[in-house]
């Protein structure tokens, strides 16, 4: 059984992202900008750029600003972790969006450089552990100065002490800076990809379109032998998928851990919320962070006993049963 994908229900669910200020972690030329530029409407909206992504989240929940980008995953470097502790434990936050964009880097400099004239090069940590490998043979005994993001490395260059020799950076944001650009391409994976969310203050739920994905966390039961499989029984019973588990320590003490968990799939559908509803009673203290479209519209095929008809159909037999 195949869900419908819906344009109408897209452009509803889109509606709900109506924000007129933005925060984003900046500055101006980040990925994040990137990210969220391909929000309709983002590029004449206010946009904040934050130097930090708790500082972006903070704006947020202070109603400085509607919505907040922020990066979350990375197809190679995996969670930031950043973000997924903001979201999960720190803020009281809903997703409403999310974006992919393929990330390619630049090595860029003030003025034209020979590869070994580079002794410190400055970048994200996210950056730098995309082009690892690249550095560890071009440019080998480069030390790496760590920046709040790979646009502030690349202004970092500009300033009257420069932060370092190099910058790893987008390719627009050298051009923007009128940066000198010593090599092009220099990511270890061509064709990586990051995950950008737009967060607000819990409202109103994008509405359903039928290739949809939802953000959950789950503080891992103690004490309780084969807790994890139980969770995950929950979900496989009812067919949801699940597209990215992590677990992260909850920092009140050691062994204790919440997974954060995203799975394919809407609040409103039956097959969700019952899995939800299960986890919840072995798992109280778990958190809904919302339910939005699918970045790559993919569709999942259920099969018709974890149709919404199928549970609406055995709900009716028990309320028979109940009132023969
Ligand atoms: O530094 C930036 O430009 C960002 O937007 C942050 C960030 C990240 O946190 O992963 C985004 C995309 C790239 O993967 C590298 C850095």
């Amino acid at each position: 059984m195949s869900r419908s994908n819906d344009p109408a229900a897209i452009v509803a669910a889109q509606s709900v992202v109506s924000a007129s200020r933005y925060s984003f972690l900046g500055p101006a030329g980040t990925f994040t900008e990137a990210a969220l530029l391909q929000v309709p409407g983002a590029d004449q909206a206010e946009r904040v750029p934050a130097g930090s992504v708790l500082t972006a989240l903070n704006l947020v929940e202070s109603g400085e600003v509607d919505a907040a980008m922020v990066p979350i995953e990375n197809s190679v470097e995996g969670g930031v972790t950043a973000t997924l502790d903001a979201i999960s434990v720190a803020h009281e936050l809903h997703i409403l969006r999310e974006e992919l964009v393929e990330i390619s880097f630049v090595l860029a400099a003030a003025a034209p450089l020979a590869l070994e004239q580079i002794r410190t090069v400055s970048t994200h940590t996210h950056g730098w552990a995309q082009v690892r490998r690249w550095a560890d043979s071009a440019i080998p005994e480069a030390e790496f100065v760590p920046a709040s993001s790979t646009a502030a490395a690349a202004r970092g260059l500009l300033e009257e002490t420069p932060v370092a020799d190099a910058a790893v950076c987008s390719p627009l944001v050298a051009q923007q800076l009128g940066l000198s650009v010593v090599q092009r391409g220099i990511e270890d994976v061509t064709g990586a990809v990051t995950r950008f969310v737009l967060v607000s203050r819990p409202g109103a739920i994008p509405p359903m379109t039928g290739a949809d994905k939802t953000t959950i966390m789950i503080p891992l039961p103690q004490d309780r032998a084969g807790a994890l499989m139980e969770l995950l029984e929950h979900f496989a019973t009812r067919g949801v998928n699940l597209c990215r588990i992590e677990s992260r320590p909850t920092g009140d003490g050691l062994g204790l851990y919440y997974f954060s968990i995203d799975i394919e799939g809407h609040i409103e559908e039956a097959r969700v919320a019952d899995a939800l509803a299960g986890i919840h009673r072995i798992a109280p203290g778990i958190r809904f962070l919302g339910s939005y479209p699918r970045a790559d519209r993919k569709t999942q095929l259920l099969t018709a006993e974890v149709s919404d008809e199928a549970f609406t159909a055995a709900a009716a037999w028990i309320s028979s049963l109940r009132h023969a």
